[in-house]
């Protein structure tokens, strides 16, 4: 069985921010591989600018291009919106049942909010979680320290965000190199965010 990470995220647009921490989680955790999984529709957030599902997925396809363990995914365009993990974890769950061992992939952010996450008690007992450092505000709650479940992983980050992006390459700005090159030469060539 293939240990395979998820990273969930709108990626309107995937950047090196992203493909740093999921390249460290192939490299650096016991991951084999890590799925980048569009989201068409997150459950907290507007769809305020989102790009069309496709796009988003070439974006991440271009971004993964010369990584083989990382990889996109669009199993959650079939799925009924806003996307809530706990119904796509049991989607893919069916469907690779005896190929894949599924984990999670998230920021210590993320983890701040987790407890608001549709049945997030039955996704820490099946799947483990695997978090990365990032900067935010609050505390973490008292249950997600020191769980068996959840395991820290020492990963760099990069404060970049995808909504800077967008912001800046709008108004003309060069964002070009907090993008991998395929994917910037893609938005650049569709004129998204213009
Ligand atoms: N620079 C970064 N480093 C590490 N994790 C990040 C970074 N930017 C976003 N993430 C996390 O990656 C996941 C997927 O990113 P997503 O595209 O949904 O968010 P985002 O980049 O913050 O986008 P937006 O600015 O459009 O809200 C989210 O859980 C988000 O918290
Ligand atoms: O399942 C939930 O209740 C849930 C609530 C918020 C976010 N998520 C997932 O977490 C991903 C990152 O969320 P966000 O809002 O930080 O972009 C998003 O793409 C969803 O797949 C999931």
């Amino acid at each position: 069985m293939k240990k395979t990470g998820l990273y969930f995220g709108t990626f309107n647009p995937i950047h090196i921010g992203h493909l740093v921490i999921a390249n460290h989680m192939v490299e650096f955790s016991e991951l084999d591989e890590v799925w980048f999984v569009i989201t068409p529709q997150s459950p907290f957030k507007t769809k305020q600018s989102l790009l069309d599902n496709h796009h988003r997925y070439q974006m991440v396809f271009e971004a993964v291009h010369d990584y083989p363990k990382l990889k996109p995914s669009k199993i959650e365009f079939n799925l009924q919106q806003p996307n809530y993990t706990i119904h796509t974890l049991a989607h893919l769950d069916e469907k690779y049942r005896y190929e894949h061992k599924f984990s999670l992939i998230m920021g210590e952010d993320n983890l701040k909010g987790f407890h608001k996450w549709k049945n997030y008690e039955a996704i820490l007992e099946n799947y483990s979680i695997y978090v990365y450092p990032r900067i935010s505000n609050g505390d973490l709650e008292h249950q997600f320290k020191n769980h068996p479940k959840i395991h820290h992983v020492d990963a760099p980050s990069m404060e970049i965000s995808s909504t800077f992006i967008r912001k800046q390459h709008h108004l003309g700005k060069n964002v070009r190199p907090m993008l991998p090159e395929r994917v910037w030469k893609y938005m650049d060539e569709m004129n998204f965010y213009r």
